[in-house]
């Protein structure tokens, strides 16, 4: 089912895709839920990617995902065996670090990022000169105390000056202990990489970033400046980096208020609603307003 501004259109025969085809030279595919669910690829998967190749269209890879880094991402392609470049990626993890460069301009050396979260927030961070703390750190898998965390044994981290969180498999309370006592530092930024409430793996709906980012938007009090889909700082990073034509781009995706909403705000030619994710057949065409502020002031 494709979305312009205009009424949806159900692809259900050769004709209508073709033409359908014809009015992109580049479609942005959301990754989860629509090439694959977790580390099962979707049927006809490698298959719709070598015809949209052979067509010449261009292909860019969007997702919410922060857990593993872009080159990280060329690996799980590869290991379905498709072949991906680094720059045909754009996941929240990377929009979340070029939002602390460009946007907050915290300087590398000098300002340190807490994350919450795995291996590929810390990885886009660091490739842009930023020491990260926290994450992945195996100390944060043992049970907290105050008395004995070494987070806190000598006082928090001065030089960190933002916090950076998405989604955590390894979520425990000693992260979100730590991740709460930097909130509460007034000279700490918030970004939030991801605002999907939940995750799909196959035959499973999982706790999403969102969930985690919003669980530590209440115990701070405070809101988080989101960076991935719907966020159009994204969009704007991805439109000017790979010098697109809007008008001539389709968003796919399986999520109306992360990749539909992506693709309508951001006034892209079209986009693509698939079922094989989040969204079912029920309930559609409409775009839910019931998800957190993204509270980002686009600077001009
Ligand atoms: C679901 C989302 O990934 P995407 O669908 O944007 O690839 C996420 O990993 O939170
Ligand atoms: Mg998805």
């Amino acid at each position: 089912m494709t979305m312009t501004n205009s009424d949806p259109i159900k692809i259900t025969n050769t004709e209508i895709a073709q033409e359908f085809l014809d009015k992109y030279d580049t479609f942005l595919f959301d990754c989860d839920g629509v090439l694959w669910l977790g580390n099962h690829l979707l049927p006809n998967t490698k298959e719709i990617l070598a015809k949209l190749n052979s067509l010449g269209k261009q292909l860019v890879f969007v997702t919410n995902n922060s857990t593993k880094s872009r080159l990280s991402y060329t690996k799980k392609f590869a290991s379905f065996g498709i072949e991906v470049t680094q720059d045909q990626i754009f996941n929240s993890g990377y929009a979340s670090a070029v939002y602390v460069r460009d946007f907050l301009k915290l300087v590398p050396g000098k300002d340190k990022i807490w994350t919450f979260g795995e291996s590929g927030v810390a990885e886009e961070l660091e490739l842009m000169g930023y020491e990260t703390l926290g994450g992945s750190d195996a100390r944060l898998d043992e049970p907290f105390d105050v008395a004995t965390s070494p987070f806190l044994a000598n006082g928090l981290d001065e030089d960190v000056t933002c916090v950076v969180a998405g989604l955590d498999t390894k979520v425990n309370y000693h992260r979100l202990a730590i991740t709460l006592q930097y909130l509460r530092k007034e000279n700490v930024h918030f970004v939030g990489t991801n605002v999907d409430s939940t995750f799909p793996q196959k035959g499973y709906i999982l706790p999403g970033a969102g969930s985690m980012v919003e669980s530590l938007a209440f115990s701070s009090g405070r809101r988080p400046a989101y960076c991935g889909k719907p966020n159009m700082n994204m969009l704007n990073t991805i439109v000017s980096a790979k010098k697109l034509e809007k008008s001539k781009c389709c968003m796919v995706g399986d999520r109306l208020n992360t990749d539909m909403r992506f693709g309508v705000e951001g006034k892209l030619g079209g986009t693509l609603l698939v079922l094989s994710g989040i969204e079912l057949k029920k309930g559609l065409w409409k775009l839910p307003k019931n998800i957190p502020d993204q509270n980002i002031t686009l600077k001009s």
